[in-house]
């Protein structure tokens, strides 16, 4: 593969804590982040973890912030060697950073009190002051507040991110009624420092003070973004069988999209993800309503925002699925996503067992979306995408440990992405809230890479969890034994997507081995370990059952007939497995 994609780094081509006695000669990769190629030693017998762990401690981005990317594929299995995935002397490596969209923002004032808050990047400096307003109650003055940067007013619009170009960094601020603002980005960190009066502090007359500090390592000053008004845009369900009517909170969640748009609130890309992720926000800007996921934008897709290249045979970044079918997917899970009481658009219920967010297929046009070879207001920039309803949460379950997840929250997502066979499920793409009773609640998101063509790629983060080892409840198992993939397809059909036969296979096969494995008794980890595979390069329980019975397959042989097949085959390797 060419690697003279942009300039090299100038960082040490070695590593350091390389063991000068390793007998296997080091193999030279090289690393582009961000359009910056870093060429590092690695060995062929380092495992993706700590290939992982060395960038951290080289350009110290968090291993668990780190998605690796080489040859259309995700290094997704941490205990995998880089050899078993192929990478040799000469390869290069992407390498994603999935940025908190949280900032840690410390206010403090001259007095040297301070404040703690957690800060979406994509808030303003106005929200900001808001929080501070209920919080410091009392001592500060924001009235009087004036924040300047770069001796420039920032302005109460001005959002974090366009302030923090960086990582997810903490920012400090410190009031004071000055103007003088020094800014300078950093890499990693923002900081900030906003100095405010207490009221004892006013009477010197001292002023407000905003100043960016810290990273010592680079000087240019912060471009403050200046965003064009708004030139237009567009906003519209796509409905491929025209009887189907929308539910009302889906009109809810598209009509609020749209107004968000109309009154100028732009969507937001989310600094998480390796695809195109946009927050789209309501009428005042004061809430996320929805979240576009454009096709286009999809990681290996041509207009990736994360400079990930495109796909070479149109395979997606997980085995089994296809560039530009994200949307589809996602989609998918929640028509799938049935509510207990029967099929939604019987029920008409708007969240389902295992509490998918409603998502819909949509078109939309707006500037703010990724268009590396121009904008104009035109049908032409016009993107196909999902539009899912954004979900108020305190996190993802990267965050937390899993001991405090309650076990049917747990189950559901396995239910989930057992039938779905879902490729992708980290335990950052399950958000969590926390109810006001002090359970939480569990959010499964990010079902692009569901129902693919095959099992290779599925990995399910909870299997690890305490609460997969523990036996479906009986309410569960009823809902399980309710699941009809024949009727699952028809309904897909119905909503306009007519699956292909492999897909169609794997939501029939990963169906069958669920409701076989309640009927043994079989745990969720039981169950999603037969889906998985152990290592890259052994074949799950899944796969070698297939493989089994397409060794008897006969020409001709209809779908049905090698369903039965596939059937009998599981039976007895389950059978085998509950002994
Ligand atoms: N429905 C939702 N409600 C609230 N936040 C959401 C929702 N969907 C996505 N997000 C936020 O947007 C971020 C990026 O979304 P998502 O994980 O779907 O993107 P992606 O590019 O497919 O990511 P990945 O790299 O995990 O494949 C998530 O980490 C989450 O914080």
């Amino acid at each position: 593969m060419s690697v003279a994609l942009s300039s090299i780094s100038k960082e040490r081509v070695y590593w350091e804590g390389q063991p000068e006695h390793c007998s296997v000669d080091p193999i030279l990769i090289y690393l582009t982040v961000d359009s910056v190629v870093t060429p590092m030693r690695v060995l062929e017998s380092d495992s993706i973890a700590s290939v992982k762990l060395r960038i951290q401690q080289c350009k110290g981005f968090v291993v668990k912030k780190q998605k690796l990317v080489f040859g259309g594929r995700e290094l997704a299995r941490n205990d995998t060697l880089i050899r078993e995935y192929g990478v040799g002397e000469g390869n290069v490596l992407h390498l994603v950073l999935r940025l908190s969209d949280l900032l840690f923002i410390v206010v403090r004032t001259v007095s040297g009190k301070e404040f703690e808050f957690h800060v979406d990047r994509h808030r303003n400096v106005g929200y900001l002051k808001q929080r501070i307003r209920k919080k410091g109650e009392g001592f500060i003055d924001l009235e009087e507040q004036e924040l300047f940067c770069n001796e420039e007013k920032l302005d109460d619009q001005i959002l974090f991110h366009d302030i923090c170009k960086g990582g997810d960094g903490v920012v400090h601020l410190i009031i004071k009624k000055s103007v003088k603002v020094r800014a300078t980005p950093i890499h990693n960190d923002l900081n900030l420092s906003l100095e405010a009066l207490i009221p004892s502090e006013r009477s010197d007359q001292r002023g407000l003070q905003l100043q960016v500090e810290e990273n010592k390592n680079r000087s240019k000053p912060i471009q403050i973004a200046k965003l064009p008004p708004g030139v237009g845009f567009w906003l519209e369900p796509i409905a491929v069988n025209p009887n189907i009517n929308f539910l009302p909170f889906l009109w809810d969640m598209i009509n609020s999209t749209y107004e968000g748009l109309k009154k100028g609130n732009r969507p937001i890309r989310s600094s998480e993800g390796t695809g195109g992720t946009y927050f789209m926000q309501n009428s005042t800007g004061q809430e996320r309503v929805s979240v576009f996921k454009p096709l286009d934008e999809e990681p290996m897709a041509v207009n990736n925002p994360r400079g990930l290249p495109c796909s070479l045979n149109g395979e997606g970044l997980k085995r089994g699925t296809r560039v530009g079918e994200g949307a589809l997917r996602e989609v998918a899970a929640y028509v799938l996503d049935h509510p207990r009481s029967g099929p939604r658009l019987v029920s008409g219920e708007e969240i389902g067992f295992s509490g998918v967010p409603p998502t819909v297929m949509v078109q939309c046009l707006h500037q703010e979306f990724h268009h590396p070879n121009g904008y104009a207001c035109s049908s032409k920039h016009i993107k196909i995408g999902s539009l899912q309803k954004f979900m108020n949460n305190d996190g993802n379950c990267e965050d937390i440990g899993p001991g405090v997840f309650p076990v049917e929250e747990v189950h559901k997502i396995s239910v989930l992405d057992i039938r779905m066979a879902n490729a992708d499920r980290h335990a950052g793409n399950i958000l969590f809230r926390k109810e006001a009773a002090g359970q939480i609640k569990l959010i499964p998101i990010d079902h692009g890479y569901c129902l693919p063509d095959k099992f290779e790629d599925c990995t399910f983060d909870w299997l690890y969890w305490p609460q997969a080892l523990q036996p479906y409840s009986p309410e569960t198992i009823d809902y399980i034994n309710s699941l009809d993939a024949e009727k699952d397809i028809e309904i897909l059909k119905h909503y306009g997507w007519d699956i292909p036969q492999e897909c169609a296979r794997t939501l029939r096969v990963s169906t069958m081995l669920l409701k076989k494995g309640i009927k043994r008794g079989f745990t969720p980890y039981a169950i999603g370990s037969i889906m998985c595979r152990e290592n890259l390069n052994k074949e799950s329980v899944i796969e070698e059952i297939l493989s089994e019975a397409q060794d008897s397959l006969l020409p001709g042989m209809e779908e049905s007939e090698f369903l039965e097949t596939i059937s009998q085959v599981m039976d007895s390797r389950l059978d085998k497995l509950a002994q």
